[in-house]
């Protein structure tokens, strides 16, 4: 396999974390770039990065650059996502992708129209134990599925001016955590939910603090989803079959999953991969999509589930400054 040249544009929280990925591969990001320049030249010197641009466009003109990694707030990501795509870059867009499936759809035709890869970094398409436990599911032991359950509540201060809470950084539970547990359900279920119900409560900022989520689709496989941004839960996921059940903690990078069979009661646990590795994992399928597999990001659930959101806020009236 080619030695691929990453760059990533942000270089917050989470492009720590992907610089400590391709550490971990004995790899080095190729550059960076972001809005405060300060920050990038910091961020290149902690991580041995030779290149930081002046300017984020000189990104896109760079011709060393193949794959740019994206990791701003949601709300940016499509201004961005059209100048990589645009520019032949292969793009590994952070959670949510886009603010709705207009931007996604336009964003897919980008990517489509200068042969390049895009997808979404969801953890859950690339964390083996994901794999391990859709072979369990399709080999028949647990029979026929019934009901998804999803948690995730995650304590964030109420600052109205946090990436959590802020209209105009696209805060808000479901972009930022539902977009997990849907990604779950949607790996989970075998088609996309067509029935949905919903209710919201909104931070003073009007964006989306909690929601709970009913779906169902045509083959009568039904979920709930339960989020807040304001209150812990655990991130358990529960999937119950006719022979059976699985139980996942810390799903969004799990590595372990219960199954307790409903015959006789006795349990069996599946490990693969770990936590720790989680965007090692997203790197690897990148690269492999680029080669070729690019059923491996699950770009086909990444729309789903970006409609099933786009559908769930537009029955809530809720709409981002960018789509007044
Ligand atoms: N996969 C995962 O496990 C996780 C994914 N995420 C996702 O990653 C993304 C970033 O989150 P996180 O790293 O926590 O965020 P941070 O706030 O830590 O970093 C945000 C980055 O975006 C830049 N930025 C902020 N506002 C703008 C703007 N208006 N225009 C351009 N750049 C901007 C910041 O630049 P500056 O230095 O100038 O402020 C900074 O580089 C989100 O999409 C989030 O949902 C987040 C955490 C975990
Ligand atoms: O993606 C992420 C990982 O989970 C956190 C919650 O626990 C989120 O806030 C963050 O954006």
């Amino acid at each position: 396999m080619k030695n691929y040249n990453w760059a990533t544009l942000g270089c917050g929280v989470i492009a720590n974390e992907l610089a400590a990925a391709l550490k971990s591969r004995g790899q080095k990001l190729y550059s960076v770039a972001n809005r405060t320049h300060e920050k990038a030249v910091a961020f290149a010197e902690k991580y041995g990065i030779e290149k930081v641009y002046n300017d984020i466009d000189e990104l896109f003109k760079d011709e060393n650059v193949d794959i740019i990694y994206i990791s701003t707030p949601h709300n940016t990501h499509i201004k961005y996502l059209r100048k990589a795509l645009a520019a032949g870059k292969h793009v590994l867009c952070e959670k949510s992708i886009t603010l709705n499936s207009d931007e996604l759809d336009e964003a897919i035709s980008l990517a489509e129209k200068n042969h390049v890869v895009l997808a979404e970094a969801m953890t859950i398409f690339h964390m083996p134990i994901y794999k391990a436990l859709l072979e369990k599911v399709n080999s028949g032991d647990l029979g026929e599925l019934r009901l998804i359950q999803m948690n995730f509540g995650s304590y964030k201060e109420y600052n109205m001016n946090n990436r959590f809470f802020n209209r105009n950084l696209a805060g808000g539970a479901m972009l930022d955590i539902g977009v997990y547990a849907l990604s779950f359900v949607r790996m989970f279920m075998s088609s996309c939910p067509n029935d949905v119900l919903s209710q919201v409560k909104y931070a003073e900022t009007g964006v989306d603090e909690q929601a709970s989520i009913l779906l169902k689709n045509k083959e009568e496989e039904m979920a709930t989803v339960i989020l807040s941004l304001h209150a812990k839960q655990p991130k358990r996921g529960t999937i119950s079959f006719d022979k059976g059940y699985v139980e996942i903690f810390e799903y969004p990078r799990g590595m372990e999953a219960k199954i307790t069979y409903t015959a006789d009661g006795h349990c069996e646990t599946i490990s693969a991969g770990h936590t720790k590795d989680a965007l090692l994992y997203e790197v690897e399928d990148m690269e492999k999509a680029i080669e070729g597999d690019k059923a491996l990001m699950h770009l086909d659930y990444t729309k789903d589930v970006m409609k099933i959101m786009t559908d769930i806020r537009k029955s809530w009236g809720m709409k981002y400054p960018e789509e007044e």
